[in-house]
């Protein structure tokens, strides 16, 4: 006798679970290198598992930064990486002509926002939602911004630049307590205007909270 199932007999449903966990294996075991898969959209089938298998084995090969379609995924190294987030990094994607043929990177986020503000044809206001869970990177995430939009907007050798750099840090963090005050801090909204130069907020309570 067959059992129905939500309107499906259990052999079908069945039959489609056997057959989901071979597309995994195939996935998982398949020629091309997990840590090669740069963008999660190319994961096939999508599953936590291998989803979490594609991440891990890019942090297992110190890649920290995969897209998943125009969102970036960043994993917390919990170590220094050398030169990940060194200047001569930030005007590597700076000048490239197409910075998304890059790999993946927080400066990636960064250029296209700077360059969607600095556009002569169509200045467009621009924000950065850093979300994560406690510890995950996000006050790190924005002061990379920061320190990006410092190195890129500026000339690199004045001294003047890089007190204004670190001051815009500064604020950053000495921010952190007064939107902790608010209760749940989960997200930073860095938003950018052509006219105006910068700003951040937190959501702590939207309705669609992302996390
Ligand atoms: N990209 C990175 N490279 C190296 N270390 C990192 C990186 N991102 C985060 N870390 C480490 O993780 C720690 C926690 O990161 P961070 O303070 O940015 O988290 P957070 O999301 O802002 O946490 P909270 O919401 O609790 O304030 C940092 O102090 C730093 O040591």
């Amino acid at each position: 006798m067959l059992q129905q199932l939500n309107g499906h007999s259990s052999s079908s449903h069945d039959q489609s679970r056997v057959s989901l966990r071979e597309d995994i294996q195939e996935f998982l075991s398949g020629e091309a290198p997990l840590h090669q898969l740069d963008d999660l959209t190319k994961v096939n089938p999508v599953t936590l598992e291998t989803v979490l298998r594609c991440l891990q084995a890019r942090y297992m090969m110190d890649t920290f930064y995969t897209n998943a379609g125009c969102t970036l995924v960043a994993l917390n190294p919990f170590k220094p990486v050398p030169g990940l987030y060194s200047p001569e990094m930030m005007r590597e994607y700076h000048a490239a002509s197409q910075p998304q043929k890059l790999k993946p990177h927080i400066f990636t986020v960064g250029e296209q926002t700077y360059r969607n503000v600095k556009s002569l044809i169509e200045p467009v206001n621009q924000s950065i939602v850093v979300s994560g869970e406690s510890g995950a990177g996000k006050t790190w995430t924005s002061r990379c911004l920061m320190k990006f939009y410092a190195v890129v907007a500026t000339s690199p050798t004045s001294w003047e630049n890089h007190k204004i750099a670190e001051r815009i840090e500064q604020r950053i963090l000495n921010s952190n307590p007064v939107m902790e005050a608010f209760g749940e801090f989960s997200n930073l909204v860095l938003y950018f205007s052509p006219i105006s130069s910068l700003g951040f907020a937190t959501w702590p309570s939207l309705p669609w909270n992302p996390q």
